[in-house]
């Protein structure tokens, strides 16, 4: 417990359910990002949930809603595709995954100035690392017991092994790179950067068409912010873009309502609703509530259930078996999710 003012000379006490992250890497990460200028950097702590475990972002003073808590220079940013291109570069997970691999960690350059960020990210099989189901050999990922969860499994791997061979890249480094790539990236919708080398466009009057305007869908990697955790129901901030038109554009945490000081910063993935599905399929982890999952699953819905009765267990069994499970992560997350559709259903 610490203790903060509130002002007019009452002081209060601020609750905090984090144990600060006092390792190497992410002091050297601070350092980074200071010396390319960020903001707000000393409004937020880097720790561990006291309760689960998992490192996210925590608030150190009071925020107002609409704040800015903390701003990153783009320059600090990796994009995963070519911005000119977008998504035309990128199609696919495994596509940003190849990208991130060929421009960041085998590009001698980059990855000598974003050692500082790259040395943050999870490793293959520690803590940090929460895979996907297409980890998962295929009896496992059958006792998902959910079509869509299967299918797309399938066919991120097959993704995987395509562009694997077609770039170069070992089926393994390319597999974690896309699960580093897709659970930590933002996709945004920015202003494509003008060709000078392309001849204008004129419209049916011969007047010259204004060259901006254009959107490209585009994911980026913003270090910092990407250590904000999700939630479903109740996010209390958001990414946003400032400037996204100049030189000096920012990746801001932007808070959406009032936060006490002590609490964890925490966002909503993705879109903003996304189904446990998604959650499980693109980031790993079955999250413990999530309003979405009644859309999700009701009539006419991207996964209507019409009954539970093709299950081989029951949400019960689920539940007890889910007790005995603790030291088999993989079958932990298997009931974990079979029990929040099962529940929602
Ligand atoms: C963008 S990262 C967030 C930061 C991550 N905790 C870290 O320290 O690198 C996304 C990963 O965080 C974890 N995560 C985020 N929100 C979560 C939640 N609500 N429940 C469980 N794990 C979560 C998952 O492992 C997910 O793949």
């Amino acid at each position: 417990l610490a203790t903060t003012s509130k002002g007019f000379g009452s002081a209060s006490k601020t609750k905090f359910i984090h144990t600060p992250d006092t390792g190497e890497e992410s002091q050297q990460l601070l350092k980074f990002l200071a010396l390319q200028n960020a903001k707000g950097l000393e409004n937020i702590d880097i720790g561990f949930n006291q309760d689960t475990g998992v490192r996210g972002l925590f608030c150190t003073s009071k925020i107002k809603k609409n704040q800015k808590i903390c701003q990153i220079p783009s320059d600090c940013a990796l994009a995963l595709a070519d911005p000119t291109k977008g998504e035309e570069d990128a199609p696919t997970a495994a596509h940003r995954g190849a990208n991130f691999l060929d421009m960041y960690v085998k590009n001698e350059q980059a990855k000598q100035f974003w050692s500082p960020y790259l040395d943050t990210l999870p490793v293959y099989g520690s803590k940090l690392f929460d895979p996907t189901p297409d980890f998962y050999i295929d009896d496992d990922i059958e006792l998902f017991e959910f079509p869509r969860v299967i299918q797309q499994a399938q066919e991120r791997r097959k993704q995987i092994t395509d562009i694997a061979s077609e770039r170069g890249l070992t089926v393994e480094e390319l597999q974690f790179a896309t699960w580093l790539t897709t659970s930590r990236s933002f996709k945004l919708s920015i202003p494509a950067p003008i060709d000078e080398s392309e001849m204008p466009k004129i419209d049916e009057k011969g007047q010259v068409i204004e060259k901006t305007g254009e959107k490209k869908a585009l994911h980026v990697m913003v270090p910092f912010i990407d250590i904000a955790n999700h939630d479903s129901d109740q996010s209390n901030c958001k990414l946003t873009l400032i400037d996204p038109e100049k030189d000096d554009a920012w990746f801001a945490l932007e808070a959406t309502r009032p936060i006490a000081a002590g609490k964890e910063l925490v966002i909503a993935y993705g879109s903003g609703a996304e189904s446990s599905v998604e959650l499980l399929l693109n980031y790993g982890f079955v999250p413990s509530g999530n309003r979405i999952d009644k859309l999700m699953l009701a009539k006419g819905g991207d996964d209507t259930i019409t009954s539970l009765d093709g299950w081989t267990t029951t949400l019960e069994e689920d539940k007890t078996m889910l007790e005995m499970a603790k030291d088999d992560p993989v079958l932990h997350k298997i009931l974990q999710f079979r029990i929040r559709i099962k529940e929602t259903y």
